[in-house]
């Protein structure tokens, strides 16, 4: 399996899915630290968190296979949805809340 297929088979077999660097206890930077809480206040109990700080092929991989250019980012059902400032933007509009609303009554 190649990485793009790698990252495709990720983020379409787990719910939720955040890119970042470091991991959500220790975030190795303030975007990403910012995503993790982000989830957390939508009231995610859990989600799949990659360090892509760990391998640099998935650091690389993450950002052709969404044409993004930094991490974070996060999957929601397989779906690119943005960095941290869409997050940001999502949030504050009620949008992620329901998004990931979605995704518990769907469970
Ligand atoms: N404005 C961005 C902030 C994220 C960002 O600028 N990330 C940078 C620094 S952590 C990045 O990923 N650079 C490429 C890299 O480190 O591989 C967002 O909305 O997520
Ligand atoms: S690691 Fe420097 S801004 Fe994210």
């Amino acid at each position: 399996m190649d990485i793009q297929e790698a990252l495709r088979h990720t983020v379409t077999t787990h719910p939720v899915v955040l890119f970042m660097k470091g991991s959500p206890k220790f975030p190795q930077c303030g975007f990403s630290a910012r995503a993790v809480q982000i989830l957390q206040a939508c009231g995610l109990e859990s989600f799949t968190a990659i360090d892509v700080l760990a391998d640099p092929a998935v650091r690389q991989g993450i950002k052709e296979y969404s044409n993004w250019p930094t991490i974070p980012q996060l999957y929601v059902s397989g779906e690119f949805i943005g960095g941290s400032d869409i997050m940001t933007e999502m949030y504050q509009s009620g949008e992620l809340q329901e998004l990931i609303k979605g995704l518990n009554a769907a469970e």
